[in-house]
């Protein structure tokens, strides 16, 4: 059974179509990377495989049941582009990777909570700021809690929304290291990448959007060369333009 099944799935904002037509499947084990222009809509369609936005036709199932209370939502880890929330959170980086083994009815860290997020907290390189609070920390860093408290449950499905942007590149090659074990015991993976970068040997498969359509759906495309050094910057320069006449213009070559 596939751990995500989207058939069909579009979503309309406000009269304008923001995903048309979708289609997406991931089996048990595998790493889908996300990839497409700015604003090609690769957040709203992540957004829409997890309900957070609901879709406006087509259907999602995870583990093979409906978008729903049904899903079991503690195998799910997400971490969103940007989390606000986090700032202004009274709270140390060590709860808030600990309130990751909290769901629905279990309201208590169950035993091993602390070691579990001590070891989460690790793997992006944050042990020494488990006491910290999340609200003194910078935007990286902020991040880095948010991508420990989706990984301290194991789940079997994570799903990453740019992780690693902002993240500097030994932290990013920890953090590497724990999705390629994640994925080793056979947890599947979403990550939407603005370069393939470190995630390169990890990706089985990749899905390009453009305007919202899926361009591309296949093995994983090369990277640019001047996009493909660990060291490039990537500053969100290229916003998902018009079509131009003469064909698409991605930061990635599709084969
Ligand atoms: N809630 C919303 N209301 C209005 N427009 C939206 C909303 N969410 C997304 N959009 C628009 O939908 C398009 C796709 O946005 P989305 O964030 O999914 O793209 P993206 O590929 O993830 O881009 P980025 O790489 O910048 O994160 C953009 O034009 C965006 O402005």
């Amino acid at each position: 059974m596939p751990t995500i099944a989207a058939e069909d799935v579009s979503v309309v904002i406000g009269g304008q179509p923001i995903l048309s037509h979708v289609s997406v499947t991931v089996a048990p084990g595998e790493v889908l990377a996300l990839l497409g222009a700015n604003g090609s809509g690769k957040s709203t369609l992540v957004r829409a495989l997890l309900g957070v936005m609901p879709a406006t036709s087509g259907t999602v199932r995870l583990f093979g049941a409906p978008l729903g209370p049904t899903v079991p939502w503690d195998r799910v880890g997400y971490v969103p582009q940007r989390l606000p929330a986090a700032s202004g959170v009274p709270a140390t980086a060590l709860e808030v990777v600990t309130s990751g083994l909290l769901h629905g009815r279990r309201l208590r860290p169950p035993r091993g909570a602390r070691a579990r997020a001590l070891a989460a907290l690790e793997s992006v390189s944050l042990a020494d700021h488990a006491h910290r609070r999340v609200q003194e920390m910078s935007g990286g860093q902020q991040q880095r809690v948010l991508i420990a408290r989706a990984l301290v449950s194991d789940p079997d499905l994570l799903v990453l929304d740019e992780p690693t942007t902002g993240i500097d590149v030994p932290t990013q090659a920890t953090f590497v290291d724990t999705v390629a074990r994640l994925h080793d015991a056979g947890t599947s993976v979403v990550v939407i990448l603005h370069e393939i970068g470190a995630f390169a040997p990890l990706i089985d498969r990749a899905v390009v959007l453009r305007h919202g359509r899926v361009v591309h759906d296949g093995p994983p495309p090369a990277a640019r060369a001047d996009h493909a050094g660990a060291h490039h910057v990537h500053e969100h320069a290229h916003p998902d333009p018009e079509p131009p006449p003469t064909g698409p213009t991605l930061n990635v070559e599709v084969p």
